[in-house]
């Protein structure tokens, strides 16, 4: 019995009794995570899903930063804040919202804070066009009046050896003191087997690169490493994608490149929102910046982890023509 659900007040008793009813793995940062939809996540995320599936309605101008956790996705979210409401924030202005919120209050997660109340059900209609909004949860899992709509879907994923470095760091450091150390060879097995927050993460990644290839118009699949080695180039593309490409007087006046600083790494770390802030009760945003690097991994596994790793990777994405930059 995970008692811990009994003791959640958020929770209906209907979602307890179904919950309960799934298969279980031993969680990250939470007692268990749950097998819900073919994918597997904590008990209030499973809550607020299914109120976003049950109500969500899409406009078509909506725009959704989709991502697999600790993959970039603070990082995509600064960009398309930026980039999109470039008109009514400029980026060298010295109150640009990006320098006073963090991205995740600027782009709010569905399953974390638009849906994160169990006993309220939003009212986005009169949300400022376009809407954005930022997910973990797997194409499959997502309404279909998003699938059915044109919005715009920007998704990005990163090589599985440094996601998983990533989320075990993290994991550690925002877990309740209650819940025992998740040492680095256990959080290993996990992530091979799949059981990490909203994996498999080849299912992740597949769901929205499938998409991708069948929908480019509305759905753009980026990674981190691509990122990171050409920001300006992915920057541009985003633009486009999102039908607001930069023009050659934004070019010339260094308007990419304002907004590739203001997003960077080294800036957000040091700005004090990003320092003394939280994200709602759960964490500090501190811990959403640690090294930024490809390739931390090489720091932390043995040979045959990245032996095992391997085999995992071209196991399950092999065939999908989805291939990483490791180092
Ligand atoms: N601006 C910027 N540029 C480049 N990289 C950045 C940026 N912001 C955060 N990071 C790094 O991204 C990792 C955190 O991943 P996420 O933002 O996806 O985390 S979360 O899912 O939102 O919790 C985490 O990676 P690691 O350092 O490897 O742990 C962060 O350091």
């Amino acid at each position: 019995m995970d008692e811990s659900i009994e003791e959640q007040d958020n929770l209906s008793q209907e979602m307890k009794e179904m919950i309960l009813s799934l298969p279980r793995e031993r969680g990250w940062r939470t007692p268990y995570l749950y097998l819900f939809q073919g994918f597997w996540c904590q008990p209030a995320e499973i809550q607020a899903i299914s109120t976003f599936q049950n109500h969500f309605q899409a406009k078509k101008s909506d725009v959704f930063v989709a991502t697999v956790p600790k993959s970039g996705t603070t990082w995509l979210k600064a960009l398309t804040f930026a980039i999109i409401n470039r008109q009514n924030h400029f980026i060298s202005s010295k109150n640009h919202p990006l320098l006073s919120f963090n991205p995740h209050d600027l782009v709010p997660f569905i399953e974390y804070t638009v849906y994160g109340k169990h006993d309220k059900i939003p009212d986005l209609s009169n949300i400022q066009e376009p809407r954005l909004f930022g997910t973990h949860i797997p194409f499959d899992s997502l309404p279909n009046s998003i699938k059915d709509s044109n919005c715009k879907i920007v998704y990005i994923c990163r090589n599985p050896f440094d996601t998983f470095i990533s989320s075990w760091c993290f994991a550690n450091k925002i877990k309740p003191p209650h819940l025992p150390t998740l040492n680095l060879e256990d959080a290993f097995e996990m992530y091979c087997n799949g059981s990490v927050g909203f994996g498999p993460f080849w299912n992740h990644m597949l769901g929205y690169w499938n998409e991708s290839k069948e929908r480019p118009k509305n759905v753009l699949f980026l990674k981190y490493e691509d990122m990171k080695e050409d920001v300006h180039f992915h920057l541009k593309k985003m633009a486009e994608f999102f039908n607001c490409p930069f023009t050659l007087e934004e070019e010339n006046e260094g308007v990419v490149e304002n907004i590739i600083k203001l997003c960077s790494f080294e800036k957000m770390k040091e700005l004090e929102i990003n320092k003394i802030g939280t994200f709602g009760r759960n964490f500090e945003n501190k811990h959403l910046f640690r090294k930024g690097e490809i390739g931390d991994w090489t720091n932390h596994l043995s040979p045959s982890m990245v032996d095992k790793l391997s085999k995992v990777i071209e196991e399950k994405l092999g065939g999908s023509g989805l291939k990483f930059r490791m180092k």
